[in-house]
């Protein structure tokens, strides 16, 4: 799949701590359903083949919603399940032997904390940025904080598009309007509620009103 600006405006994230009652596929599936515009699984703690067989059966869902798949950190899986794409952070192998890897045509995302690190990714081929934490983070407590005038420096630096995370709902989203982002990433703020889907629409909703065009 072709990398479209708009398939940043709500990204969510996956995390196994967040499933409770239901399994991770149907949250997904509701998250989906619901409107998401690009997903990312993200196991930190997984079995590299438990990783590959979860991914099968998402890539199928995501498929079926027209919906991006990023696979964050392993390159190996995202080829082997066919993801549009990998997410990989600062410790991770780096923006441009990822891109090798990966070819012209999957997703690459890159984690960045400066301008500096903004325009090395996007010089190595990234697609798009995610920056954070922008609010305190209850998913990744020892997130390093970014402020918002370093967020809005991280946007001017680059033409490629910035998603936003860390700590984001459907209530404080509005605090990042003017910084440039071209949408939001979301962990607890989707797969931390008990509604899915209302949390989905009402993010959607004022998500919009905050994003560059
Ligand atoms: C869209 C998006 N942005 C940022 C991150 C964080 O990536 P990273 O810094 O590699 O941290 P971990 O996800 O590995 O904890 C992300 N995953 N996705
Ligand atoms: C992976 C990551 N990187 C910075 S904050 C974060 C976690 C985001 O999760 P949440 O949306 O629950 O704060």
């Amino acid at each position: 799949m072709k990398f479209h600006k708009d398939m940043l405006l709500l990204y969510a994230i996956t995390d196994q701590a967040y499933t409770g009652e239901k399994n991770l596929l149907q949250q997904i599936e509701e998250a989906l359903a619901s409107g998401v515009t690009c997903l990312q699984l993200r196991e930190k703690n997984m079995d590299k083949q438990d990783f590959l067989n979860e991914a099968m059966a998402v890539r199928k869902r995501t498929r079926q919603y027209g919906v991006p798949l990023i696979i964050n950190d392993d390159v190996e899986i995202a080829i082997a399940c066919n993801a549009d794409g990998v997410h990989v952070g600062q410790e991770d192998l780096t923006a441009g032997e990822v891109r090798r890897r990966i070819g012209p045509d999957r997703i690459l995302g890159v984690t960045v904390k400066t301008a500096e690190q903004a325009v090395k990714a996007w010089k190595d081929g990234a697609d798009y940025l995610g920056c954070g934490a922008v609010f305190p983070s209850p998913t990744k407590k020892n997130a390093i904080a970014i402020t918002m005038d370093q967020l809005s420096a991280i946007c001017r630096s680059v033409p490629i598009p910035v998603t936003a995370i860390g700590g984001i709902t459907y209530e404080n989203v509005s605090l990042l309007q003017g910084t440039g982002i071209g949408g939001v990433s979301v962990i607890s703020g989707i797969f931390g509620q008990s509604d899915i889907p209302a949390a989905v629409r009402a993010l959607k909703e004022e998500v919009r009103k905050v994003v560059v065009s």
